[in-house]
């Protein structure tokens, strides 16, 4: 902290208390210490003064000197005073982190929870943002704040999404350029189980909830896979939670994108091909209505299959893959550099002249 003088402390006494005042109307939680406005001050014996805010405990010029002669050195004087002013303003801002694209994010664990004094921070740290050319700003609010909302709506904000947590409001500043914030998150992602045992039965589940047109279909294990969850894993954990049944991962066969599926959102929805580890089937009662293990050519002569195009032809591919005349995708678990975080990249190896075992393209289902 820098120190400041008892000039200083006059001067800004002087000039600034009525700007300190002003400050100090709306926002409730900042105090003046009364220390700051004495300029009693003793020879040179340090004095401390403050400036409070109700949250954090701040202390501007922490030791306060007289000089010997009376001549004040009134051009740093003013430089510090402005420098304690700004220091004071930005304690009426919000607190808030430069995001690497020009933008602002703000803290969420620091927002004030006094309304008048949100309304008042967000405002000052518009302009503020405003003016140092800032662009995209990130405001995410506690469900515990929620009251907050309205106010930054009132100031502009946009909503961008909400979870079950917080809603993430956006503010886009520069005027003259176009948002480049990016879009809610726009696709959800399905998987379905093509899992076929030794006697070339696949297994299939009836829907206890589905819309009128299927009833009474039985259609492969289908499900969402979870957050941060791995469409090889998410696979496993539907059949299994669905029928009861352990698989292993083989490939995706192949993957659908529909749009305006659910929530307004696409749909990209990956049909995977399992190995059974186990026969015995115990359905989740609160998702389905039946279950088992059905002959693979019944299952494909249903009207709703054989009319259907598209399951038609998921069907015909698993049959291809069956024969070995198709090769499926299979996981592979790498780490990029460009963000240093384990993934899965998906593809087929078809040609492997070195190690053959590799080629997924001749592993058998059967
Ligand atoms: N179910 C089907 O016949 C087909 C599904 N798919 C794909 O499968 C993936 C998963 O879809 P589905 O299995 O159909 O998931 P779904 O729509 O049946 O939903 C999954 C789970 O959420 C529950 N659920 C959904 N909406 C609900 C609500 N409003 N209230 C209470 N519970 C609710 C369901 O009961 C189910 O347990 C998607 O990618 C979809 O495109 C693809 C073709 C056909």
């Amino acid at each position: 902290m820098d120190s400041v003088s008892l000039s200083e402390v006059t001067v800004i006494r002087r000039t600034h208390l009525g700007f300190m005042h002003s400050f100090r109307q709306p926002f409730s939680g900042v105090t003046i210490s009364p220390k700051f406005c004495s300029s009693k001050v003793e020879g040179s014996r340090a004095v401390s003064s403050s400036v409070s805010n109700t949250k954090s405990q701040l202390f501007y010029g922490e030791s306060i000197t007289t000089t010997s002669d009376s001549g004040y050195k009134m051009n740093e004087v003013n430089l510090k005073s402005r420098t304690l002013i700004s220091a004071v303003k930005e304690r009426l801002l919000l607190d808030a982190f430069d995001d690497e694209y020009g933008g602002v994010i703000v803290d969420h664990r620091k927002l004030p929870s006094n309304l008048n004094t949100f309304t008042s921070m967000l405002r000052a740290s518009l302009s503020d943002w405003r003016r140092k050319g800032k662009k995209g700003v990130w405001l995410k609010l506690p469900v515990e704040q929620s009251e907050l909302v309205p106010i930054a709506v009132k100031e502009g904000f946009e909503y961008h999404h909400a979870e079950k947590g917080y809603v993430m409001l956006t503010y886009w500043i520069p005027v003259e350029e176009p948002c480049m914030l990016p879009a809610n998150a726009s696709h959800q992602v399905g998987v379905g189980g093509f899992v076929l045992n030794q006697h070339k039965e696949v297994l299939v589940v009836q829907e206890k909830y589905c819309a009128p047109s299927i009833t009474g279909l039985w259609k492969l294990p289908t499900g969402f896979i979870n957050e941060s969850e791995e469409i090889f894993s998410g696979a496993v954990r539907e059949v299994k939670e669905e029928t009861g049944v352990d698989t292993e991962f083989s490939e995706v066969i192949a993957f659908r994108h529909a749009h305006n599926v659910a929530f307004e959102k696409s749909d990209l929805f990956f049909i995977c091909m399992l190995k059974p580890l186990s026969n015995k089937i115990i359905i989740d009662e609160l998702e389905i209505k039946a279950a088992k293990w059905m002959p693979l050519v019944e299952f494909v002569e249903q009207p709703m299959i054989r009319e259907d195009k598209m399951f038609k032809r998921v069907i015909e591919i698993c049959e291809m893959r069956l024969r070995q005349r198709y090769c499926g995708l299979s996981p592979h678990r790498l780490v990029s550099t460009f963000d240093g975080k384990p993934s899965s990249l998906y593809y087929n190896v078809v040609d492997d002249n070195d190690d053959p075992s590799h080629s997924n393209c001749i592993a058998n289902f059967l």
